[in-house]
Order: C-alpha cells, then structure tokens, then sequence
C-alpha cells in the first residue's frame, strides 16, 4: 500500500491487519478512483500540492490567533489558487479536480479549518456560467478564471437564509440613468454569512429584490463590486465586515455586507433567465426557479464532499481502533484492540460502508444534474423537479449522517478523539456546517416531501422518474422476510410508500377538518419530514446494490465478496435504524426483526479481518489526515505526545500566571 509518507515504522497491529486482509486494496483503490490511471493522476495531483514546502504550516493552526489564522489561510489560498490556475492551463482542472482541491479530500489538509476563497469558484463562477448572458460572460468570466477579481455568493441576509423570497435588499431600476440602485433598508436586510465576504471578496452576486417601473418581481441575481480592484478599499455606500467566530469554518471569512444606495450599471443583472430593458420592461423566464440554479449545483456536489469526509472520520477510527487496547474481553487474556469489541465494530463498520453508499449516490446525482441541465439549455423543464427533490434529499440525508458519523467516529476513539490533534473534532465543525448552509436539512426534506405528496396525490405516472418509480406497486407488497438485498430494498420501499400515504392522509384529514392546505402541512410536517428521509436512504440503497451489481462483474471474485458485505452492512444497518416502521407498513415480524439483527452480527464478524484493508483502499495521505490517531504507521502515542510539545504552554518551564495569580493566591490566606 502506498498511501504513506510517514516512513517511520509501522504498528505490529497493523502489519497484522493488513496481513490478514482477504483482498488486493489497490484493486480497491482504483475501483473508488475509477480505474488505475485516475488514481495515477490522483496522485501526482496530490503531491503537486502537499509536496509544496510553501503550503506547510509549522504552528498548528488552532495556536494562532483569529487574525493569524486568517492570514496564514489567504497566503495559502493564493498558493493554492496560483497552483489551480497551472493545473487549468495544463487543461488538467477538470470538476472533480476542483472537488478534491477545495473539499474534503485536499481543500481540508490545505486549509484544515476552510478555504477563505472557496466561494469564488464553487458559486460565483458557477453562477456567472449558469446566469450571465453570452455577453455578460464575454466581460467576467475570464477575469474571474485568471482570478484579477475574486468573488462570492452573497444571498443571505441577517433576517432570512431559508425563505429567499422573503430578502430584504433592493434593487431598483432607474430608467433615466440605465442603473440598479441597491439598498439595504434595515438591518435584516444586511447580508450574513457570505464565504470570503469579509475582507478577502471584491465582488458578489448579490441577489435582490428587483423593482422596476414601480413593480416588485422577486429575487434576481447581481453582479456588484464591493472593494477597489488596487486599494481594496470598501467602494462608497458599501458597509463591509466578517462575521466572528463559529463552531467550525474559522478561516472562511464569512462576512456581512450592507448598501447604502449603491449604483451598478443595468447591465451587471445577470439576465441569462429574466431581463430588465433599457426603458425599464422587465422580461420573465419560462421559471423563476432557474435563478436558484446555483443552489442546486452545490448540493449535488456536497453529496460526494460528505463521503469524503466521512472516509477521513472513518480512516482515522478505524486504525486507531486496531492499535488501541483496553479491558479484557475474558479474564487472565491480554487487553485486545478494541475493534474486537462488537460495539466498536458497530460503531465503525456501517460508517465504512456508508462512505461507499454516499459515493455511489453522488455519482449518479452528478450524471443527472448534467443531463438535466443539458435540457435545461435546450428549454426542457420536464426534469427539473426530480432533480430538486433528488437533490434537497441527498444532500440532507448525507450531511446528516456524515455529521452523525464523524460525531460517532470521535466518541469511538475515546479521550484521544476530543484532542483537536486527532482532527475529528475540526472534521465534525467543517461536516455539521453542511447540515445548515446551502438549505437547512428539515427545509430541504420538506421540499422532496413536497414532490412526493405532490406524486402521490395527482397519481403522477413515475413510469419517467427513477427515484420514486417505487412508489407504482409497493404499498401492498407484502413479500415473507428473505436474506436478500433485494428484500431489504423492497421492504424499504413499502415503508416509504407506506409513510408518504399516511402522511397525505393526515393532511387530507385535516383539510377536511377545516385546516388551510398550509395549516395542515405544517401540522403534519413531522411525518412527512420521516417519510422523505426514508425516501431517501431507499434510494440510496438502491443505488448502493445496482452500483456493485455491476461492479462485481469487473473485480476479483475477493473484492467482489467485501462489496457484497458491505453492501449488505449498508442495507441492513439501515433497514435496522427504522424498526418501528418496518413493523408498521410491512408484514415484517419481530422473529424477522431478529434475524435482521443476527445478519448484521454475522456481517460485522466477517468484515472485521478486512476493515484497516477497506480503509485503507481510501488511499487517504497521512497530510489529508492531519491526525495523530490516524497515520499509516499508526503510532498514536509518539504523535500525541510530539503534539502536545506544540502547546505554546510548553515553551517554558513556569509561567508568568504563576507569579503574577497563582502565587499569591496559594500563599494568601483569608
Ligand atoms: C467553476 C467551475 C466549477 C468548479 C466547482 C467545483 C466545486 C466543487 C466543490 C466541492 C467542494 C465543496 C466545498 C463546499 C464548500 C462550502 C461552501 C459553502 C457554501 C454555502 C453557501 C450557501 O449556503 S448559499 C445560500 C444557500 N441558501 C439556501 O439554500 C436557501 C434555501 N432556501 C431555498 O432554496 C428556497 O427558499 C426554498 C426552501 C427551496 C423555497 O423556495 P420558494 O419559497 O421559492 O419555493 P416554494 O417552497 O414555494 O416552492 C415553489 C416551487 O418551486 C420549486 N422549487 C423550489 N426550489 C427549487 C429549485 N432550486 N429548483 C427547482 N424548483 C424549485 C418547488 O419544488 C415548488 O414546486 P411546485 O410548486 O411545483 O411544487
Ligand atoms: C458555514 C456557513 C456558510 C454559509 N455560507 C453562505 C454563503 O456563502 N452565502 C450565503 O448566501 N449564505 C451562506 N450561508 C447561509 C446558509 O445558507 C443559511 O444559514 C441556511 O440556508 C439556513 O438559513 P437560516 O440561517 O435562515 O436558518 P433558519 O431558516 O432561520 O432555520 C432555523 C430553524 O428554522 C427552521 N425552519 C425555517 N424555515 C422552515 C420551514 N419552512 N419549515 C420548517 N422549518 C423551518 C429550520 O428547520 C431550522 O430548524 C452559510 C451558512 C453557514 C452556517
């Protein structure tokens, strides 16, 4: 296995593992990469980066003060984004590569705690490319490409992240000098968390409320200039800082941002969708939601993001695990490694298959976001629903657990995963973050739940749309319990069919009491928040077992066994988190229930000779790591204590505290 650059000498626990490993983890490696010579590139990509003396930082981040760390994360931005640029002229920056180079992957062991610029090239470029006319392109694109202007997204305000129409800033047309005049009338109008807003942007999209000839029509997407492009002085009527610290995120810069009638040419509305015309003629698009594009293309990509970080999390407390001893499993025997536990097992196991899960979710999301999109440019609107539904579910479902795993991760790694040192506990600030940015998790459930009772009640042919083509026949499939995937699967299906009905039961049912449609929504928006997330995890163990079906056509009959495995894990896990539902909607018993139960056991025993194997597949450096727990060598004990001399603490014998508190203190009596 390559994945070291520690040379140092490996743990005898984990020579073991890998020893006992029953398959060829670069077989592995390149199945997850795609094949061989992806992972080739992969790798000279990744040592393009770390090898780079200039991106290392000697103090650890978390002992520099709020201004340094922001200040050492801009000078390696601009490394890292000089080094992007390179690999775009040597037409080697495709979007996966952007994926790695600002995600979990490389953006975290680059700028362990956030990327100041981040938001330049994962919305406002995506934005410029999705909303500006060929014209308006033409004038920004390449000036953001080459980066002589940085920008973001600045669309949240102060009072409203989640209802968008509700934004406060405007926009208003004035015909006379062909201007928007933008202003922010209280302040909840201010924007609020923009990434890189604070002192590093120069531009934004800002999105408004546009008024011309005296008429409001909604939000619209502007671009506007904040900062001289040479002094980088606020320009006049622009009211511009950074936000403070936050659980996580530390060196992202986000910012808040006010207008004080602030004057842009009519031409800086990006008017890809609706126009503004000289004379004040507002022009409409076939759909308002298009200008909420940008918003779908970042939760498709956040899907892949939670796998990535879940396999850092995942990677870390799985060798941590096979090198730590503690208690004893039978008396007079030695302490055993505590992946030997099956509560530790059960801790780690399912979140290595969920990383698998999530990746082949992403996939697929990707593949749709790109041929709908593609329709999108030719005027067809017939997909765009699916794709918002499919995306708001994904993104919730794997942020949620991917937060939920890491959490689960650390607690596995005992004391030692509290240390920021292991860095699960930077990991969890940069994962729970995707629980609430690019739309709440509940708010974006409540969005698919949407889509879903809006099927079932019209009786929409699914024939078309593969992610709820289920919902045609299963609410009364009633198959007796089988070891199969394939039941899983099926009885899945039933229940979220099952949850979805119930739910738009209870809505009819208090429709017909008198509620308002709305009234009855909310009332009922627990049950339908439950029905969409099963929705969700359905698919994606759909998705999960049609992916290695077809895998396992092209791997050794020893990979193609360890996919089945946890496949299974991923699927009975799952099934097992809604027990109560299963018995509800399905025909399943308690005796199934248990079966259920001694299944997972079984897959547990025979995933653990290979689980240092499957982490290990991830191929993940140690620097990607950044984590005493979790090298390759799996010396925990030297890297934890080599981590604590860092403490500035410790850079001398007694410190001035002592003389000047403690002292006095302990001498005086009262
Ligand atoms: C350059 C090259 C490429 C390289 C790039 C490569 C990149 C790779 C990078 C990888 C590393 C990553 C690093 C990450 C770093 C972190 C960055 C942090 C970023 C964080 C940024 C943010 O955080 S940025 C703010 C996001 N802020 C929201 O996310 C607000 C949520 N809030 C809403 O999104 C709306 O407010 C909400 C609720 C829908 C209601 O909207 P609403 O009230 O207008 O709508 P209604 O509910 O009334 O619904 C009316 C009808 O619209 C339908 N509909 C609604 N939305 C629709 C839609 N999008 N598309 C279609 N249809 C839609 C709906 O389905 C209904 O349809 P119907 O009527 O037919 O049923
Ligand atoms: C780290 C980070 C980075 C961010 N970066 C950016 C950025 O670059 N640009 C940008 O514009 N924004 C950014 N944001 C803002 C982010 O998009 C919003 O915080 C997010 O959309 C949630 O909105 P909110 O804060 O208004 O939450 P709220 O909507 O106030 O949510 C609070 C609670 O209310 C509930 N709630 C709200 N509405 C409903 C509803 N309709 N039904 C049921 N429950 C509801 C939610 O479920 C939640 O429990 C960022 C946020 C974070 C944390």
């Amino acid at each position: 296995m390559t994945s070291s650059t520690n040379k140092g000498k490996v743990n005898p626990d984990l020579i073991n593992e890998r020893n006992k490993c029953t398959f060829n983890t670069l077989e592995l490696t390149h199945l997850l990469d795609g094949d061989e010579v992806k992972t080739k590139e992969r790798k000279s990509r990744e040592s393009f980066f770390l090898d780079d003396a200039d991106l290392k930082t000697e103090v650890p981040i978390e002992y520099l003060s709020h201004k340094e760390k922001y200040e050492e994360a801009v000078r390696k931005a601009c490394i890292v984004f000089r080094k992007v640029q390179q690999l775009q002229n040597e037409g080697k920056a495709g979007v996966d590569n952007y994926r790695e180079i600002l995600g979990g992957q490389l953006g975290s062991a680059l700028l362990k705690d956030g990327h100041p610029l981040t938001l330049h090239y994962v919305m406002f470029i995506p934005t410029l490319m999705g909303q500006a006319t060929i014209q308006q392109q033409a004038e920004w694109i390449q000036k953001a490409w080459s980066c002589n202007i940085i920008g973001t997204y600045a669309q949240t305000e102060l009072g409203h992240g989640t209802f968008i129409r509700g934004l406060e800033t405007i926009a208003t047309y004035d015909p006379k000098t062909e201007e928007f005049v933008l202003d922010s009338p209280t302040l909840t109008s201010y924007k609020w968390w923009p990434g890189g807003l604070g002192q590093s942007a120069n531009y934004a999209i800002v999105l408004a409320q546009l008024y011309t000839l005296g008429k409001c029509h909604g939000i619209h997407p502007f671009i506007v200039q904040l900062r001289d492009e040479e002094t980088h002085e606020p320009l006049s009527g622009i009211i511009i800082g950074e936000i403070g610290c936050k659980l996580g995120m530390n060196t992202t810069n986000n910012g808040y941002l006010g207008f004080n009638k602030v004057r842009i040419p009519r031409t800086n509305m990006l008017m890809k969708n609706n126009q503004v015309l000289p004379d004040g003629t507002y022009v409409k698009s076939p759909s308002s939601k298009l200008t909420y594009g940008t918003m779908i293309f970042v939760r498709v990509v956040l899907v892949q993001d939670a796998a990535t970080y879940l396999k850092k999390a995942a990677t870390i407390a799985t060798r941590y695990s096979a090198v730590r001893h503690q208690s004893q499993i039978k008396p007079n025997e030695p302490e055993p490694q505590i992946i030997d536990f099956v509560t530790q097992q059960h801790k780690l196991f399912p979140y290595i298959a969920t990383c698998f899960a999530f990746q082949y979710s992403a996939t697929w999301l990707w593949e749709l976001y790109n041929n709908v999109t593609g329709e999108l440019e030719s005027g067809h609107l017939d997909n765009l629903p699916e794709l918002h539904a499919a995306s708001c579910v994904l993104k919730a479902v794997s942020s949620a657990d991917a937060a939920l795993g890491v959490e689960t991760l650390r607690l596995a790694c005992g004391g030692h995963g509290y240390m920021t040192s292991s860095n699960l506990p930077t990991t969890y600030g940069l994962v729970t973050a995707m629980c609430t940015y690019e739309g709440e998790n509940t708010v974006l459930l409540l969005q698919t739940a949407r889509f879903l009772i809006k099927i079932w009640q019209n009786k929409t042919n699914v024939t078309n749309l593969p992610t709820v083509r289920y919902l045609q026949n299963s609410l009364n499939r009633n198959s007796p319990f089988e070891k199969t995937v394939s039941w899983i699967i099926s009885a899945l299906q039933q229940t979220a069919t099952g949850k979805i009905d119930l739910a738009n039961r209870h809505i009819n049912e208090r429709v017909k009491k008198g509620e308002a449609y709305e009234d009855a929504w909310n009332n009922t928006s627990i049950e339908l928040v439950a029905a969409a997330e099963i929705h969700g995890r359905t698919f994606i163990v759909e998705t999960f077992f049609s992916t290695v079906q077809k895998l396992r056509k092209q791997t050794s009959v020893e990979l193609g066994t360890v996919l089945s495995q946890i496949l299974e894990l991923y699927a009975v896990y799952t099934i097992l988190r809604s027990t109560g539902d299963l018995l509800r909607f399905t025909r399943t018993s308690s005796q199934d229930i248990e079966l259920l139960q001694g299944w997972l056991e079984e897959l547990l025993a025979a995933i653990r000779p290979n689980a240092v194997g499957l982490v290990d597949s991830f191929d993940m450096r140690d620097e990607v790591l950044a984590s005493t727990l979790g090298a390759y060598d799996g010396n925990v004990y030297q890297r934890l204590f080599e981590e604590a001399q860092k403490s500035p603490l410790n850079s001398e014998p007694v410190n001035k505290s002592f003389h000047l508190y403690l002292k006095p203190f302990m001498k005086s009596n009262l």
